[in-house]
């Protein structure tokens, strides 16, 4: 299909990156092994897929049900009841949301989103930073933080539109803008104007309320937090390849929220040792948050570097980092990336040289990792990107550096295997799962594989790979 074809059938532009940037992925998918594989014209349509389906979100919201507090069934009766009380209170029409139980993952709650619908823009624009932008295509309401420009007398009450300002070009305060943006759909506003440019005390809450998004799907703001936490599928699936035991003792390297780091210690029914490290002291309190909502009390919290979190002669009767080797069960390394596989993401103004700056720090990483894990220990190594340099290169490179280490199978494996062009062989990409959305991308719906399978395949782009140490 030529690639022209694919961007009409698409709401949004594809991503916008730097020319650079878009040369280097091209390079990485069209890459010597995968063009002797599929040939050139596939090579580039699933390129071409790839940078229009990173500007869309996925087909499903995930939610992770705290399964270690009540059943499944429970906390979907009850999800359903709350936001049906949303949904009626905020849309005209007779509405009922679809919760759907995953068929493989226990603790998987599905919501099929619902876009793009046909909203027609309005003429009074509110502008939004372009994460909030994103946010509000995944089903949540403006937030005051999130508002750039709104019109010169806009009162609460008022109906508006919102757009997503791409490039982070609009100036604060700004009544109007015309640059890069795009609109995601009508609201109506919370707050006056004054009441957000002009206060000494910067506002909080709702800015705009969404109630015509482009993209609907359920606002969980608020909704049942401790029984229902919105994470992305394959994060999920990492808590479950990882395979934590009651009673283990396990390091999340790089934790903070600490989605991960909760959902490893439900999968424990809150027995053993969670132990969370996160490098940016400011992130620490999310972690301890979310564990707190989810009482969950086998956690703990440092704020440490995990590239130094093993010490051949740690402190005497210390608790926290650093650890002797071979100090933990499993160890999960979610490794700070580039971030390219996140969705929706309409625009990302990074040079090469960041994108690229990754690799070292997650060698650094990697063998800290390989250090802190027991003989006979799992380590799983996980990205949000597509790049091969963090993930399948990050693979070779591990296996030869690390004799000890060995792949292998996953479970789940719902996502497609490891991407040719790092040399490995068929056996261990079958053994890598990467989620893949260019790989099923098609938003005229005729391709659509019945629900909840589009569920599993049209996620945000993601690598996971499972280690035994021997
Ligand atoms: C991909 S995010 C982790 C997401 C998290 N695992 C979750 O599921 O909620 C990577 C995190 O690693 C942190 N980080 C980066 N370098 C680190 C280091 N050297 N030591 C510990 N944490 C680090 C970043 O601040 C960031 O919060």
């Amino acid at each position: 299909m030529p690639p022209q074809n694919i961007e009409e059938m698409s709401i949004f532009p594809r991503i916008s990156l730097k020319p650079e940037v878009t040369d280097y992925l091209r390079s990485v998918f069209l890459n010597k092994e995968v063009l002797a594989a599929v040939g050139h014209q596939e090579a580039e349509c699933r390129f071409q897929k790839l940078l229009t389906c990173l500007s869309h979100p996925p087909s499903h919201t995930c939610v992770r049900a705290s399964t270690h507090l009540a059943p499944l069934e429970e906390i979907r009766h009850k999800l359903g009841e709350e936001l049906n009380k949303q949904m009626c209170s905020s849309s005209a029409e007779e509405v009922s949301v679809q919760i759907l139980p995953h068929p493989r993952i226990p603790d998987v709650l599905l919501l099929p989103v619902d876009g793009p619908r046909p909203v027609k823009q309005l003429s009074s624009e509110v502008v939004v930073g372009a994460q909030c932008g994103s946010a509000v295509l995944r089903g949540a309401h403006v937030f005051v933080p999130g508002i750039v420009a709104s019109p010169k007398y806009m009162k609460a009450g008022d109906a508006v539109s919102v757009l997503s300002d791409l490039e982070g070009r609009c100036t604060r305060g700004a009544t109007s803008f015309q640059g890069n943006r795009v609109f995601v759909g009508n609201g109506v506003a919370q707050i006056d104007r004054s009441s957000i440019f002009c206060t000494a005390e910067p506002a909080k809450g709702i800015g705009v309320r969404m109630v015509e998004p482009l993209y609907q799907s359920p606002s969980f703001d608020g909704v049942l937090p401790n029984m229902a936490f919105l994470q992305n599928l394959p994060s999920v699936v990492v808590g479950h390849v990882l395979g934590p035991r009651p009673g283990e003792r396990i390091l999340d390297m790089c934790a903070a929220p600490g989605g991960k780091t909760c959902h490893i210690a439900a999968l424990m029914r809150d027995q053993g040792e969670v132990v969370a490290l996160e490098r940016i002291r400011n992130k620490i309190d999310r972690i301890r948050q979310n564990a707190q909502m989810l009482h969950l009390r086998s956690i703990k919290v440092y704020c440490f570097n995990s590239t130094r979190a093993v010490s051949s002669s740690p402190t005497q009767g210390a608790e926290g980092p650093p650890f002797p080797p071979e100090s933990f069960d499993r160890v999960l390394l979610d490794a700070p990336c580039s971030g390219l596989g996140q969705r929706p993401i309409m625009s990302c103004t990074w040079s090469l040289r960041e994108i690229c700056s990754y690799q070292p720090l997650q060698r650094k990483l990697f063998h800290a990792a390989v250090r802190l894990l027991k003989r006979g220990g799992v380590l799983v190594y996980s990205t949000c990107t597509v790049t091969l340099a963090e993930n399948e290169e990050q693979i070779a490179w591990a296996l030869e550096t690390f004799p000890c280490l060995t792949l292998q199978p996953q479970e789940p494996h719902i996502g497609a295997q490891g991407m040719l062009g790092a040399g490995l062989s068929p056996k261990q990409l079958r053994l890598l799962q990467r989620f893949s959305p260019e790989l099923s991308w098609d938003q005229t719906g005729t391709a659509d594989p019945p629900l909840p399978c589009r569920a599993d395949v049209d996620t945000i782009g993601f690598f996971i790979a499972k280690f035994l140490k021997n």
